[in-house]
């Protein structure tokens, strides 16, 4: 048996007359308020009338009403109790609850409960349940029980008890939706909130707190209480949602961040809508709710981020820099002003890489890309394109070319400076040096594809140049641009039809006999003729032709050494072929030149590569590796051009090398320049010590001849002995 709670009420009348006493009072008043002399028959008629009403009242009262005596007895029901437990009012009198309740521990409560109200003498208000007789269900009730003593003396109680059933029944089960709107709310993540706009007050559920850190004392649950937890730069962009929506222009939903009580940020979807609003429309209500999105801001950033920035140096990459070139261009042509655009490329840096490995390489990498952002105004834009380049775009240089040239060569010059510097890398000091190209942009038809590639061009002046320094690009140089890729369109072409072909030189010993050849490369061009090497063969390093045009001169100079090899005269002829840096230093080079051997079935010991001083400092371990492969498949090895570079004796010694080649430069002077001589005479001293061959260049006159046999030289090339001739011309006689 529950009962649910009890309130005691003031008792205001301390008991009730008895009714014949209260028939008397009356009349007696009656008579005095008159002066009429009432008659005892006719009050008791007027009382019978109005008890039938009181019975109709009560027994019409949906409440249940019940007056009991001392012992808990019924002394009058009405028909609602009747009903309730399936009887009539008349038959209940002088019964208790346990005769009819289902229950008996419900009968034996409401026997109890009525004695001890009576014996406390206070009206209470009690909470009840009893069950239905007739249906078995059980009802609830909100009892008002009250106390008043009998005509006997004795304690009695009038119960009217009002059925909250459907009430109870309603408010159980909005305490349910909430219960499980809030275990819904709470499993979604959502921060719910409600505001009241009379009242400025807000109410949060428990999770609202939690996403923020904060314990439901910390906040005063206002308007500025929630303004104070949105993150400082969004709290303009917040309001303004929140005021469309109260204004009605609908639901709103906006991402922002809110600063948690200890400080962190977060990101949240907060989403809101006006739910009250009064007769004029105007906000009464408004709720939400936000959920936090944190990480999913952050994985958008960092796809973002990976997007648009060079993952090692955390600059802006290619494809950012391209839409912020744009931009630059769009404004300068919009303010007719100058911008400029800085192509920078490091020197040698392949270097760094295969002395200190890829890692030291990216270390450099990321220090350069943080001195480049130190060389910058905010405005300005610092990119990676790519292995070792880098651009950068400088602003609002002004209307005046020459103002804004002298600008932008200042931030080139700060950029040579800073990049120069030395770099610690793992604890060991290295220096790296840029070339940088400068190409100045404001023309409304400027695009960022032609930007770039001038820029590059201007930087490969800077290379060709020496490297550490900057070259403006120029309309000279757009010429000189515009004709080298004519003339890589066309050597790629010429390629393919042939018209690359070898001369070859011959190479004489003392009695001018022809013991081999140097093979040159001619470019045979349908319209401009004999193309010299000097013009085409950088231009095939640059654009990437070297190595098929390599392969071609190897090719066509073993299918020689094969030609020769049939006839006993000559099957002893050795062919030299220049090898470029580039080509040397690609990574499948010693493959390319031995299945170009197999392949031809000509004698390797009989193929001499000349490569010069410069291919030997680039990567000196990795040439001793590749030249050591090629030397035991018998390949033989010249050093080109001896003197002029800085080879190190030590590096002589370590190299696999079968013959020296003495500058033309120094054979040229050596007969009018001590100087000249002194190192012809050095060079082929050092030759005999390490037991090298010595081919003398460019020998022109006999007297230069003479001098060079004097000193040892035993093998010449030059006009004195021939010219580079087309294969079929060539003669196996050195006059
Ligand atoms: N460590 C490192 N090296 C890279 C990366 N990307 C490209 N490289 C290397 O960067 C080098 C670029 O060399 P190049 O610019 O062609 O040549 P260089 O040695 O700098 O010579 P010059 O430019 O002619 O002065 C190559 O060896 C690439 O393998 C990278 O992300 N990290």
């Amino acid at each position: 048996m529950d009962h649910v709670v009890e309130t005691t009420i003031a008792f205001d009348r301390p008991a009730c007359l008895p009714l014949r006493r209260e028939i008397h009072a009356l009349r007696a008043r009656l008579e005095h308020v008159s002066g009429d002399s009432w008659h005892c028959g006719d009050v008791e008629r007027d009382l019978r009338a109005q008890r039938a009403l009181l019975r109709t009242v009560v027994d019409e009262s949906p409440d249940l009403i019940v007056m009991k005596d001392h012992e808990g007895n019924f002394l009058l029901c009405n028909k609602p109790v009747a009903d309730f437990y399936g009887t009539t009012p008349d038959d209940m009198v002088g019964k208790h609850d346990g005769d009819y309740s289902a229950t008996p521990e419900q009968a034996e409560f409401f026997r109890r409960n009525v004695i001890e109200i009576m014996a406390r003498g206070e009206t209470v208000v009690v909470f009840e349940d009893s069950t239905d007789d007739r249906t078995g269900e059980t009802r609830h009730f909100k009892s008002i029980k009250k106390p008043f003593m009998g005509d006997d003396g004795l304690p009695r109680i009038l119960v009217i008890a009002h059925d909250i059933t459907d009430i109870t029944r309603a408010q159980q089960q909005v305490q349910e939706s909430e219960r499980r709107l809030s275990y819904v709310l709470n499993v979604t993540g959502e921060g719910v909130w409600d505001w009241d706009l009379a009242t400025d007050r807000l109410q949060h559920n428990q999770r609202w707190y939690e996403l923020l850190g904060y314990e439901k004392a910390d906040l005063s649950s206002t308007l500025a209480d929630f303004d104070h937890c949105v993150f400082d730069q969004d709290r303009d962009a917040v309001k303004l949602a929140i005021n469309r929506c109260l204004q009605g222009h609908g639901a709103y939903r906006h991402e922002h961040r809110m600063r948690r009580k200890d400080g962190s940020v977060i990101w949240v979807l907060e989403r809101g809508d006006v739910v009250e609003r009064d007769a004029e429309g105007r906000p009464l209500r408004m709720v939400g709710s936000f959920s936090d999105v944190t990480e999913r801001r952050l994985a958008e950033a960092e796809t973002q981020r990976l997007a648009f920035f060079d993952p090692l140096t955390g600059l802006p990459n290619r494809r950012l820099m391209l839409d912020r070139l744009e931009h630059a261009i769009g404004n300068s042509a919009r303010t007719s002003g100058y911008g400029a655009l800085l192509f920078i490329d490091l020197d040698n840096f392949k270097d760094l890489n295969d002395t200190k490995g890829h890692a030291a390489g990216d270390t450099l990498l990321k220090q350069v890309g943080q001195r480049l952002s130190g060389c910058l105004r905010q405005a300005d834009t610092a990119a990676r394109m790519g292995g070792d380049e880098f651009v950068v775009i400088v602003e609002n240089l002004g209307a005046d070319a020459m103002q804004a040239a002298t600008h932008a060569e200042s931030v080139a010059t700060m950029v040579l400076r800073e990049i120069g510097m030395p770099y610690d890398i793992d604890g060991a000091t290295c220096c790296s040096t840029p070339s940088i190209g400068i190409v100045l942009f404001g023309a409304p038809d400027d695009t960022a594809d032609e930007l770039l590639k001038r820029a590059d061009f201007a930087m490969y002046q800077a290379k060709s140049a020496g490297r550490n320094t900057l070259r403006f690009y120029d309309p000279a140089m757009q010429e000189a641009m515009l004709a080298r890729a004519a003339l890589e369109t066309s050597l790629r072409a010429g390629l393919q039809r042939g018209e690359v072909e070898i001369y070859l030189q011959p190479v004489v010993d003392a009695e001018r006999r022809v013991v081999g050849a140097e093979a040159l490369a001619r470019w045979q061009h349908p319209e401009r003729g004999n193309v010299p090497p000097a013009e085409f063969i950088p231009l095939a390093e640059q654009c990437g032709l070297i190595h098929q045009l390599g392969g071609h001169v190897l090719q066509a100079a073993c299918d020689q050494l094969v030609r020769w090899s049939r006839s006993p005269a000559s099957s002893t002829l050795k062919i030299s072929v220049n090898v470029s840096a580039r080509q040397f230093h690609q990574a499948d080079f010693v493959r390319q030149v031995t299945d170009i051997i197999d392949r031809s079935g000509a004698r390797a010991d009989l193929l001499k590569l000349e490569l010069t001083e410069s291919v030997l400092l680039d990567d000196v371990e990795a040439t001793i590796v590749k030249m050591t492969e090629l030397k035991a498949h018998g390949v033989c090895f010249s050093i080109d051009d001896f003197g002029t570079g800085y080879s190190s004796l030590a590096y002589l010694k370590r190299l696999p090398l079968d013959e020296l080649k003495i500058d033309r430069s120094f054979v040229a002077d050596v007969l009018t320049h001590p100087n000249d001589a002194t190192i012809v005479r050095t060079i082929l001293a050092l030759a005999q010590a390490f037991s090298l061959d010595v081919v003398a260049e460019g020998v022109e006159t006999e007297e230069q001849r003479q001098f060079l046999m004097q000193h040892g030289c035993a093998l010449f090339q030059g006009y004195l002995f021939g010219r580079p001739v087309a294969v079929g011309q060539f003669e196996l006689t050195g006059d």
